[in-house]
């Protein structure tokens, strides 16, 4: 089966992006394109929706084939191939668990920037799953059987997430935050359907977030953990209520974290770039898959320059 496919990033969380009907081994394509090209993170497929107030439907895949609710990244670059392809401003993209509003913001020069609704957004340990000395929430605490120090809060946007408030030095390396990711990503009585586990640190002009990912590993960014660490800084204080820059190492976004009567709303806003045009003879049944051609889109050197720009704008640690 020979596949258009697209590969794509939002903050250097790079995907390939694939438009089609929908199929029951997505998450097969996804571990086979990620052992064909390491750099990327995951598959994107963009489905008809079946429902009457969406445009789309996103579904997203992890390296290792498992698929998550929610992609905060990838949906920055969903919407904009829905919006450009629909030759509209803003959207609505179904996702497992909500219909999501996606809108296109000022170009940053030439970068094509989204706004993504982060939705829905839980404390319940149900909702991760976590499970922990039957407690219902867990939030800016330590867990003293990893430190006596870290606070950590579990929240599902609906992925799950571990979210943990870090000295500058642990930051350093990552082998603290491995090792637990690790463990609550394999046969463990916490997670069940494993977390994305993220350490964040004060910066001088916002945060910094840096995120193992479930089925991943290291990246250089996830957007629904820079997002919810955006407001974990807010519930702890680390910075103010309403637009948080959050620096990571593929680059910088901008969180919305605003308290509501019913709950919190968060939107994630940052870069959608294209790099590349793909040709893909996918072996549906062995591994002899391959790339039959490739074209470059001459998107990424702009967003290196904005790397440079934002990455000097106080991401330094406090
Ligand atoms: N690894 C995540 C899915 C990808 C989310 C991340 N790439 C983002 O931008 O939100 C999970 O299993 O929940």
């Amino acid at each position: 089966m020979e596949l258009k496919l697209m590969k794509v990033h939002g903050s250097m969380n790079t995907f390939y992006l694939y438009e089609g009907a929908d199929r029951s081994d997505y998450g097969v394509l996804a571990e086979e394109l990620c052992r064909l090209d390491p750099e990327v993170d995951g598959l994107l497929a963009v489905l008809p929706s079946s429902s009457s107030s969406a445009n789309a439907r996103m579904r997203v895949f992890n390296k290792d084939g498992s698929e998550a609710s929610m992609c905060g990244n990838g949906l920055r670059c969903v919407a904009r191939y829905v919006c450009e392809r629909d030759g509209l401003e803003n959207a609505v993209i179904e996702t497992m668990k909500a219909n999501l509003k996606v809108e296109k913001q000022a170009s940053d020069g030439s970068i094509a920037m989204y706004a993504v609704e982060i939705s829905p957004v839980s404390f319940k340990l149900a909702d991760l799953p976590m499970a922990y000395e039957g407690n219902e929430e867990w939030i800016l605490k330590p867990l003293p059987f990893i430190s006596e120090t870290i606070l950590f809060t579990a929240v599902a946007v609906p992925n799950p997430h571990l979210i943990g408030i870090v000295p500058a030095e642990l930051q350093k390396g990552g082998a603290h935050q491995q090792k637990w990711a690790e463990f609550f990503n394999g046969p463990n009585d916490y997670f069940s359907d494993g977390v994305n586990v993220s350490y964040v640190t004060k910066a001088e002009d916002g945060i910094f977030v840096k995120t193992f990912e479930r089925g991943v590993g290291f990246t250089n960014a996830c957007g629904t953990a820079m997002t919810a660490s955006a407001l974990v800084g807010c519930l702890a204080g680390l910075v103010p209520y309403g637009d948080v820059s959050v620096f990571n190492p593929g680059g910088m976004v901008k969180c919305s974290v605003i308290k509501g009567d019913s709950g919190y709303s968060l939107q994630l806003a940052g870069n959608a770039t294209y790099l590349s045009n793909h040709l893909f003879l996918w072996q549906e049944s062995g591994t002899n898959s391959e790339f039959i051609s490739s074209e470059l889109l001459g998107e990424q050197r702009d967003y290196e320059d904005f790397i440079l720009k934002t990455s000097t704008i106080s991401g330094q640690f406090v």
